[in-house]
């Protein structure tokens, strides 16, 4: 059964991006009130970048936020591949900067031989998380839930209990680090950021049937531990 997601269609990128950053500024803010701290976990990739300049001249307590991503490229925070970097560069900025953002790469190391450390670096890390937002590949992917990832089966096992999992495949580049799918579901706000004519032909064939293992984005639009907002535009 595929579960139903809410979509919101937006006219454009630039209102999009105002939008969803308006929606995470008041989810943040809301936590920090609550609870005194929020965190955010962000995809990378080229979509998210708009979106981060936007959410980073939000108003809020920024120093109250935890940041990191739901998947990185196994690259050092130096690479243009980086997502740490994009984010750095669009996100981090201005009083965004008191932000604490925590990398998901262990200098010197593997992705398998880096878990432990990442695992006991996240082990305070509030739950649930406040916000997390997914992006989606033209391959029916999100975060580093690849077709035909060597961990593909376990990252997006519900019952999995380890927050992360490595992920070698062929159209992911370099080796990469994911937070799996139980982890990323134990949110607030689920969002799915896809833009562009392509990307919504990709997201109707995967709400569509056939096997999760062809289009791993299946795997969060099946489940129905969490409501998926998704936000698009042409
Ligand atoms: O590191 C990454 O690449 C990601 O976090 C990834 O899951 C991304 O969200 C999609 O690949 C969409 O990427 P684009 O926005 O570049 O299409």
């Amino acid at each position: 059964m595929t579960q139903k997601a809410s979509k919101t269609e937006f006219a454009n990128k630039d209102i999009l991006a105002a939008a969803l950053a308006e929606d995470v500024a008041g989810a943040l803010r809301t936590a920090i009130a609550r609870n005194g701290k929020a965190s955010l976990l962000v995809s990378g990739g080229s979509t998210p970048k708009l979106f981060f300049q936007h959410l980073g001249r939000a108003e809020l307590d920024w120093s109250k936020v935890f940041i990191s991503l739901v998947d990185e490229r196994w690259v050092p925070p130096t690479s243009d591949r980086s997502n740490a970097k994009l984010v750095a560069e669009n996100l981090l900025q201005g009083d965004a900067a008191n932000a604490h953002f925590e990398p998901l790469f262990v200098e010197g190391k593997s992705a398998d031989d880096g878990i432990g450390e990442l695992t006991t670096r996240f082990d305070g890390m509030a739950q649930p998380i406040t916000v997390v937002i997914l992006g989606m590949g033209t391959d029916g992917h999100t975060a580093s839930f690849f077709p035909g990832g060597d961990n593909l089966e376990a990252a997006i096992d519900l019952a999995n209990d380890q927050i992360f999992s490595s992920m070698r495949a062929a159209g992911a580049g370099e080796e990469r680090i994911t937070f799996t799918l139980p982890a990323l579901l134990n949110t607030e706000l689920l969002a799915l950021h896809i833009e562009g004519e392509a990307k919504q032909e990709v997201l109707e064939a995967a709400q569509g049937e056939g096997d999760v293992n062809d289009m791993p984005v299946r795997a969060v639009l099946r489940q129905d531990r969490t409501p998926l907002n998704i936000y698009w535009c042409p």
